[in-house]
């Protein structure tokens, strides 16, 4: 089977076509053998997650239809609802076959209408967070403005009053002076696994560099540590507007490039833009 390898914005994914083979499907254990770094199929830096593409599935009458279904497989195998990253990805493979500036991609969350901003950039409509305790989830209701995580040993004041977002998936949000006093790659695990968020959780660290711009990191559920994380930037302007230390439109800087994100006040949605990249190709 042969697979490209992509990223958005660093953020980097092993996606296979299915749509003429309905049949294909890898375990957990398999997606997480072709994911790790230093994998034979996706070399010394791997990939963050394993994308499926497949025939969209069917849906209401009156929704818009969909060009593509994307699975989305995080690398440590197990299926989840939303990737940002890589639905811009696979808009732009669509985009690519039909000379169209537009496509929609089908997630199990939502149907995500996508527009090419460029040559090798792609905007989303994500549609609108999910602000609500039961939407995240958390373990019992609370306000998602901010909410009360304890992290024992770790913690500090400076990892305190984070925010709770769904983009389709669930995001907890940490404000931060710097990335040396709180360090992601340890605080974030513990996070991850906190008995607060009971479907795990990605945890984002943002640092305030102004009203229109944020510095940010992101601990992903079921990765680690990666590039970029398209949801998390979006989660991470949402959290910062609502806690009013950004305006809506913020440049959003990753290890791996920049977002732009702007959460719409006319409609509720967060649109992010940014680029894709066709790194190459692999075979199993
Ligand atoms: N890289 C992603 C998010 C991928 C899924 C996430 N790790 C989860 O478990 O929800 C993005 O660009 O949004």
């Amino acid at each position: 089977m042969n697979f490209l390898i992509m990223n958005g914005a660093g953020n980097r994914f092993a996606v296979f076509d299915a749509r003429e083979r309905a049949d294909f499907s890898l375990s957990n254990a398999q997606v997480k053998v072709i994911c790790q770094p230093g994998s034979p199929a996706m070399g010394p830096l791997g990939a963050d997650q394993l994308i499926i593409l497949r025939q969209p599935k069917p849906t209401p009458s009156e929704a818009i239809d969909a060009d593509i279904f994307m699975e989305i497989r995080n690398r440590e195998g197990f299926e989840v609802d939303a990737c940002g990253n890589a639905t811009r990805c696979a808009a732009w493979l669509v985009m690519e076959e039909t000379g169209d500036d537009r496509a929609v991609v089908q997630t199990n969350d939502a149907l995500l209408s996508c527009t090419r901003t460029g040559p090798l950039s792609v905007a989303v409509d994500m549609g609108e967070p999910k602000l609500d305790w039961s939407q995240i989830p958390l373990k019992e209701p609370m306000h998602t403005h901010h909410i009360d995580v304890k992290l024992g040993p770790i913690d500090n004041p400076t990892l305190s009053n984070p925010g709770a977002v769904s983009m389709g998936n669930p995001h907890c949000v940490f404000f931060v002076e710097d990335f040396t006093t709180v360090k992601p790659h340890l605080a974030g695990p513990m996070v991850e696994f906190h008995p607060l968020f009971p479907e795990q959780v990605n945890v984002g660290f943002a640092r305030i560099d102004g009203p229109c711009k944020i510095r940010l990191k992101v601990w992903e559920r079921g990765v680690g540590m990666t590039q970029a994380c398209g949801t998390g930037a979006c989660a991470a302007v949402v959290a910062a507007h609502r806690q009013k230390r950004t305006d809506r439109m913020v440049e959003v800087e990753v290890d791996g490039g920049t977002l732009q994100i702007h959460w719409r006040g006319i409609d509720n949605h967060v649109i992010m833009s940014g680029p894709v990249e066709l790194e190459g190709r692999g075979k199993l």
